[in-house]
């Protein structure tokens, strides 16, 4: 049977978080939280704009060493929150320079309406994976965690990964 660890960056108010717990336990699968060495501080506006400084320049920051070795995994599941229509820079730190020959990458990302090119920035970060299942899952559009998309097609979807992927 194939093994699955979920992978994941959350920040404003834990929405990805939410996704990855639900997904980890109705798969029985392994979690792991990406965290930066140097949190941010300073309030939502702040973090908002030195997120888009980081975005533009493609900062990836430091991230806390993680006893994820992919090599004991045939799927990984990478949740991110979207951030200037691209991933947060900590996860671009996670996905860098990491072996993605034969893996299966299943992307889910949560936004407040504007995904923009993040899952393309997935892909391309993730060279050599295959892709199945990706996710969007859409939260209010002023930052809040109110979820707009259904909790059903969330479940239609964690169903989706553990009857395809791990059946
Ligand atoms: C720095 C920053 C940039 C954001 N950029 C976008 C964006 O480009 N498009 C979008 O739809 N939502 C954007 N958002 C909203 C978040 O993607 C959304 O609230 C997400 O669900 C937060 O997940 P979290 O609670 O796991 O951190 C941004 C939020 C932050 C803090």
């Amino acid at each position: 049977m194939s093994k699955m660890i979920v992978v994941y960056y959350s920040w404003s108010n834990g929405n990805t978080e939410k996704i990855a717990k639900q997904l980890q336990e109705a798969t029985a699968s392994e979690i792991a939280r990406i965290e930066m060495v140097k949190p941010y501080s300073g309030s939502y506006e702040d973090v908002v704009e030195q997120g888009k400084e980081e975005v533009n320049r493609g900062f990836k920051p430091e991230i806390k060493s993680m006893a994820v070795d992919l090599k004991n995994y045939d799927i990984i599941a990478v949740g991110t929150p979207t951030w200037w229509y691209t991933m947060a820079p900590a996860v671009a730190s996670f996905l860098d320079n990491r072996d993605w020959n034969g893996k299966i990458v299943v992307p889910f990302i949560t936004n407040g309406g504007w995904p923009g090119h993040i899952i393309n920035d997935i892909k391309i970060a993730c060279q050599g994976a295959e892709f199945a299942q990706e996710m969007e899952v859409r939260f209010d559009s002023s930052g809040g965690n109110h979820m707009e998309t259904g909790e059903d097609e969330v479940g239609a979807w964690i169903t989706r990964v553990r009857n395809i992927l791990l059946g």
